[in-house]
Formats: C-alpha cells, sequence, structure tokens
C-alpha cells in the first residue's frame, strides 16, 4: 500500500530522537563515530529511557551503568523486572543501538541518570547480542507501523566512550566530572517544542475534513419546503468547527514561536548560557500539554461532526486521533509537563515578582500583577468594561486570569503550609490548582502570540479575517473558563451574556470564508488522504469505490458462509 504521509514510522526516534540526542550531547569524537553511520542508516537507534515501571519519575529509573575501571568499562543492567526497558520506538525489531538512560554507578557512588550508547543488535545480522534480550511490546491502541519495543540488559558491558560526555564525564580511573548544569542530561526539550507544530497539525488536518465535508453534506430541512441545507449552515455545525478552526491558525502561530524559541535559546545553551533553559524548559512543557489536549479533544469534535462517516475510516479522522493521542502521555505526561511550569516556572516567578523582582520573558506579566496588588484597589472593584470587539483588552484579560490562577496556587500551597502540612503535601493538595495555573498561563501565551502575529500582517483582507478567528479564540476562551474570569472578578454575567452573543455573531462572520480558509492551509489530498476531506468534494463517488475495495469485497460471496453460516443453519 502507499505509504501514508505523516503516519508514525519505525525510523521516528532514530530522527526525531536518536540523532538529536546525538547532537546535544555526544563530544566530537562521539559525532564522529556515531552520528555519522547512525546518518547513513549503518546504524539504526533509539531512546531508550522509558522502563515498564517508570515513565514519569525519571530519579526512580532502576537501570543501572555501573563503571569497571579495570577493563575501562561501564556495565549496563536490568536489575528488576520493572526496569526493563519499555516503549521505546523502534527497539523491538528495527533498532540495533539504543540511547540507554542509566543510573550511573562509578567509585561506589551513584551519580544519577546519564546517557549511554549501547549497541544491542549485530550490524550484520540484526540478532541480539549477548546478553540483550529484545523484542516488541505487542499490539497498542495504534502506531501498529511502530515496534515499540522493550529491552532487558544482562551486565552488557560498553566501552567507557560509549557514555555521552559533551557535559558530565568519567575519567579513565572513575573519577566524576559534574556536567555544568544537571538540568542538560534531561532532553526532550527539542521534541516536547516540536509536539506543539504537530498539534497545530493534527488541527489543522482535521478541520479541513471537517469543514469541506460539512460544506458539501446536505442534510434535513431549515425552511420547510425548501433542499436539503449544507450542514456547515447549522449554527450548531459552525459553534463545534469554527473555534477548531481558529485554534489551527492559533496553534500554527504558536508552534512556529516554540521552534524558533527553541532555535534561539538552544543557541544560547550551546554558547554555553544556560540561564533562559529554565524559560525554555517551562514553556515547551507547558505548550506541549495545553496544545495536545486541546487538539486531541477537538479530533474527535471533527469526528463526529461528521456522522456516520466520520467513524469510517476513509474520513482519515479515526486514524489521525489514534496517531495523534499518544502525544498527551509521551515526552512527559500531559499533568506532569503542567506541574512542570507551575512548579518550577510560575510559583517561583511568582515570588520573585512578591519581592518586587522584574521579570522577563512569558512570565514578565507576573511583575505586573505583583505591583498592582501593591496599589490600592479602585473602590468599585468591580469587572473593568469588557469590550468583545478590542484584542489587546482580551489579551490583557487572559493576562489577569493568569496572574490570578498563578496567586490562587502559591496561596493555596501557602495555606496548606500554614495548616501544617510538610512541602511535598502542601504542594500536592494544590496540584489541582497549580495545573490550572498552568493552563492559564499557557493559554494567555497563546491568545497574546495570536494577536501578535496580526501584526505582521500586511494583507488587510487577511488581516481582518484572522482578527476574526483571534476575536473568536480569544472570547470562545473566555466562555469555555467563564469560572475563572469570574471568579477572578474579570467578568460579570451580563458580559458573558454578551461574549455568548458576540461569539454567534462571529460564526456567522466567518461562514463565508471557512472553505477557503481550511483551503489555505493548503493540505494537498495525499497528505490529508480523507475521502471526506477531497479537494474536489467529490465525496460520495469515491466512498462508494473506497468501500468497494474494501477486502471483505474480493468475493461476492464470503468463505464465512461457507465455514459458518450454512453448517450453522443445516443444525438448527
Ligand atoms: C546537521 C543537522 C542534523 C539534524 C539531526 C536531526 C535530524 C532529525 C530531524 C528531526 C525531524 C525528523 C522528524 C521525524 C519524526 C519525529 C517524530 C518523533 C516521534 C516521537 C514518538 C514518541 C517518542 C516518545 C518518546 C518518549 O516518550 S521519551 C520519554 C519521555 N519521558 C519524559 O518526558 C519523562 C517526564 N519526566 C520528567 O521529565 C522528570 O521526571 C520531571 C521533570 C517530571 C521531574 O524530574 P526531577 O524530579 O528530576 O526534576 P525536578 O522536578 O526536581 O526539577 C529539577 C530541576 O530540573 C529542571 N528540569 C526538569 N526537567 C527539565 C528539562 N527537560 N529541561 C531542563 N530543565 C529541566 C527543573 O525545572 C528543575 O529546575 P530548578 O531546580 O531550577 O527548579
Ligand atoms: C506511543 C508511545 C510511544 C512512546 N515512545 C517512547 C520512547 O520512544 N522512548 C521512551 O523512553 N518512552 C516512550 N514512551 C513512554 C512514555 O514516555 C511514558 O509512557 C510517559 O513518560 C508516561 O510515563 P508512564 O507511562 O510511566 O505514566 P505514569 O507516569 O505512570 O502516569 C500515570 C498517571 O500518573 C500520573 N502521575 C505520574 N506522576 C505524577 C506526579 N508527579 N504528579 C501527579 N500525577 C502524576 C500521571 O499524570 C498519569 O495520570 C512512549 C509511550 C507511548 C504511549
Amino acid at each position: 500500500s502507499c505509504v501514508h504521509p505523516d503516519r508514525p514510522e519505525p525510523l521516528d526516534l532514530h530522527l526525531g530522537m536518536f540523532l538529536p540526542t546525538l547532537l546535544n550531547q555526544a563530544t566530537p569524537e562521539q559525532m564522529e563515530r556515531f552520528f555519522t553511520p547512525a546518518w547513513n542508516l549503518r546504524i539504526i537507534g533509539t531512546y531508550a529511557q522509558t522502563e515498564m515501571g517508570h515513565g514519569t519519575h525519571l530519579r526512580g529509573l532502576e537501570t543501572t551503568a555501573t563503571f569497571d575501571p579495570s577493563t575501562q568499562e561501564f556495565v549496563l543492567h536490568s536489575p528488576t523486572i520493572s526496569s526493563i526497558k519499555w516503549w521505546p520506538g523502534g527497539l523491538g525489531k528495527t533498532s540495533n543501538h539504543a540511547i540507554v538512560l542509566a543510573q550511573l554507578h562509578t567509585q561506589g557512588r551513584c551519580h544519577g541518570l546519564h546517557a549511554f550508547i549501547v549497541p544491542i543488535r549485530d550490524m550484520d545480522t540484526h540478532v541480539p547480542l549477548p546478553g540483550v534480550v529484545v523484542g516488541d511490546i505487542g499490539p497498542k491502541f495504534g502506531f501498529s507501523e511502530v515496534d515499540n519495543g522493550f529491552l532487558k540488559l544482562e551486565h552488557v558491558r560498553i566501552p567507557l566512550d560509549n557514555m555521552l560526555m559533551k557535559f558530565a564525564k568519567v575519567e579513565p580511573d572513575g573519577t566524576y566530572v559534574k556536567p555544568p548544569s544537571a538540568k542538560l542530561t534531561y532532553g526532550m526539550v527539542f521534541i516536547r517544542s516540536m509536539i506543539v507544530g504537530q498539534s497545530a497539525l493534527a488541527l489543522a488536518k482535521s478541520c479541513t475534513i471537517a469543514i469541506r465535508y460539512s460544506a458539501v453534506r446536505h442534510q434535513s430541512e431549515l425552511r420547510p419546503g425548501e433542499p436539503e441545507p449544507q450542514i456547515l449552515n447549522y449554527q450548531t455545525q459552525q459553534h463545534k468547527l469554527f473555534p477548531v478552526l481558529a485554534a489551527a491558525y492559533a496553534f500554527t502561530f504558536v508552534g512556529q514561536y516554540m521552534k524558533d524559541t527553541y532555535r534561539r535559546i538552544s543557541g544560547d545553551i550551546h554558547a554555553g548560557d544556560y540561564s533562559q533553559l529554565p524559560e525554555l524548559h517551562a514553556l515547551s512543557a507547558g505548550l506541549k500539554a495545553f496544545t495536545t489536549w486541546a487538539a486531541n479533544a477537538a479530533i474527535e469534535v471533527c469526528r463526529m461532526s461528521c456522522g456516520g462517516h466520520g467513524y469510517s475510516r476513509s474520513s482519515a479522522l479515526p486514524d489521525i486521533y489514534v496517531e495523534f493521542t499518544p502525544t498527551c502521555t509521551y515526552e512527559g505526561e500531559n499533568t506532569v509537563m503542567m506541574l512542570q511550569t507551575a512548579s518550577r516556572y510560575l510559583v517561583k516567578s511568582y515570588r520573585q515578582a512578591s519581592v518586587g523582582q522584574r521579570l522577563q520573558g512569558s512570565v514578565s506579566y507576573l511583575s505586573e500583577a505583583a505591583a498592582q496588588r501593591l496599589r490600592p484597589r479602585p473602590v468599585s472593584g468591580g469587572a473593568a468594561p469588557l469590550s468583545t470587539q478590542d484584542l489587546l483588552s482580551l489579551v490583557h484579560l487572559y493576562q489577569r486570569r493568569a496572574a490570578s490562577l498563578v496567586e490562587l496556587a502559591a496561596k493555596s500551597i501557602q495555606q496548606e503550609l500554614q495548616r501544617g502540612r510538610s512541602q511535598e503535601e502542601a504542594w500536592n493538595h494544590s496540584s489541582i490548582d497549580l495545573v490550572r495555573a498552568s493552563d492559564a498561563h499557557c493559554h494567555f501565551v497563546v491568545v497574546k502570540l495570536f494577536v501578535d502575529k496580526l501584526e505582521q500582517v500586511d494583507d488587510a483582507a487577511v488581516k481582518a479575517v484572522l482578527s476574526t478567528l483571534a476575536l473568536l479564540y480569544a472570547l470562545k476562551g473566555l466562555a469555555d473558563n467563564s469560572g475563572d474570569f469570574l471568579q477572578a472578578g474579570l467578568l460579570t454575567v451580563p458580559q458573558a451574556t454578551r461574549v455568548s452573543a458576540r461569539i454567534k455573531e462571529l460564526l456567522e462572520e466567518l461562514r463565508p470564508d471557512a472553505v477557503a480558509l481550511v483551503d489555505a492551509f493548503d493540505l494537498n489530498d495525499r497528505k490529508l488522504n480523507s475521502v471526506l476531506g477531497r479537494y474536489d468534494g467529490n465525496v460520495y463517488e469515491h466512498l462508494y469505490e473506497w468501500a468497494r475495495q474494501s477486502p471483505l469485497n474480493a468475493t461476492e460471496v464470503h468463505e464465512s458462509f461457507h465455514k459458518y453460516l450454512k453448517p450453522l443453519r443445516s443444525r438448527l
């Protein structure tokens, strides 16, 4: 069958993690020894970090790498059943090397997680090497094209020079040399940053299919006696799909920003300036979680908006969902990523701002909020006037919501501490608030970036329609999270009513441009791979042709009639 574009593939980990990890963590000598053959696919690698018993808790990973100075080797070992590496893509049958994350032991001490290049299969025969037990983990929800595998290491020896030593080092006598920053060995920031763009692509594909199909599907009766209308003319259909369309544009701009930010800060890091690493980690972790959760839900909205044919694989929507949904889990489980952004960045920044520190980057608004708290509050205390037309005022509203929820989370921790709870318990009993704070922070970043992007658009007509999309995205988010805004005193009930009315107006305004806006994603039929989303809109003929190609239709009478139905009938 033709290779589906954008389908997961066994080489994804080789390209998306093995090569980038070498780039980021290998010495020049190791680049020569490993990157070159890996670039030529002599070496095919994977990234083996997760174990059967641990995926999130990196410090809990059990695989060991013990340095043996007598032979100048590391001994890699899986000490328990739960330490068996589990999930790495391409590990089961494809890879002949793995970057294995293991707890480094040397001179009787454990120095934490480090990365080791471990040959796992013979380069010529592809037979597993001695001490290596490797295989596929079995059928999954999707990703059937990928051999996610398991790896059990039984005292496997590798040379000293197979530890990635760009940052941390082990001397021949076993002396451990610390990295300039312990954070440099975490990795994963690259792929988390890329996933933000994947969320945008998944949304663009899904709403292209659903909106094009909704323009050719006629159903039911709007006005008695008139022909059946396009289902895209139903307000409910627009209410389902146009916010997804707006999010697709929003996340496209955020994905570009995330890639640029990654490129800029990783350049600084390569130059030895680590100062921006916390912002990059917090932003990539938070936006990866925010955009994948939103896209995951939106793909299902698109599928269900196509009725029965949306459930057919001819629509491509089931496959888009099945292939996208694990992004909420891998590369950092979303809840944990949201907690990272809140606990390691937002609350820390809040506390710095509270003592008058001027903050930079995506949290600079927390300094404004801290200064605001010191100023006397207006007597009215009521919500500021709300403009459902002015994008900048909406950006400010999202900023104040984020500041309010970060403050609420920080105060919750303080209250829990005052109740006598330990630090860890206080944080755990505030984790719902911490996730809400991260969500609100990321939402503010997305709205702000969307509005910032408009300033770069010169064409008046394009700017007008993108502004309408930005308004819809911001107002829909306000309506969906009105509780936060009401609780923070940023919105009144009459204003919430006006927001709902304005959303209806925007849906009507967008209807004439909806198909053109998805065509603008320029996703050709091969990339979409969807009968419902065909550019020519010729759905029914191609749906019928697609069904006739079904393997079940290879014969008029399926063998099951003779094997089961007929014998069953004769016994009744
Ligand atoms: C010449 C050009 C050559 C080009 C070569 C490249 C070519 C390739 C081209 C690329 C395109 C090709 C595309 C192909 C297709 C690619 C598609 C890829 C497909 C992917 C499929 C799925 C693959 C999935 C893989 C995985 O899932 S890997 C495993 C992921 N697992 C995780 O993410 C684990 C999550 N858990 C954690 O991260 C940690 O446990 C934790 C952060 C939650 C907690 O850790 P810990 O307790 O140790 O830390 P603390 O919370 O105490 O924090 C300590 C401090 O460290 C900072 N920190 C934490 N993490 C990071 C980080 N990642 N980066 C930086 N800093 C970090 C904290 O902020 C704390 O700092 P503080 O002390 O200052 O507060
Ligand atoms: C399709 C797919 C491909 C993958 N590819 C790879 C790969 O190539 N290489 C690799 O190394 N790994 C890979 N993984 C594994 C993936 O990285 C892990 O599944 C992921 O990190 C989550 O860890 P876990 O599975 O242990 O879940 P857990 O961490 O056990 O999460 C289970 C639940 O516990 C909650 N939880 C965990 N810790 C906390 C906490 N501190 N606070 C609050 N709640 C918490 C989570 O929110 C979640 O709800 C892949 C996974 C999938 C699904």
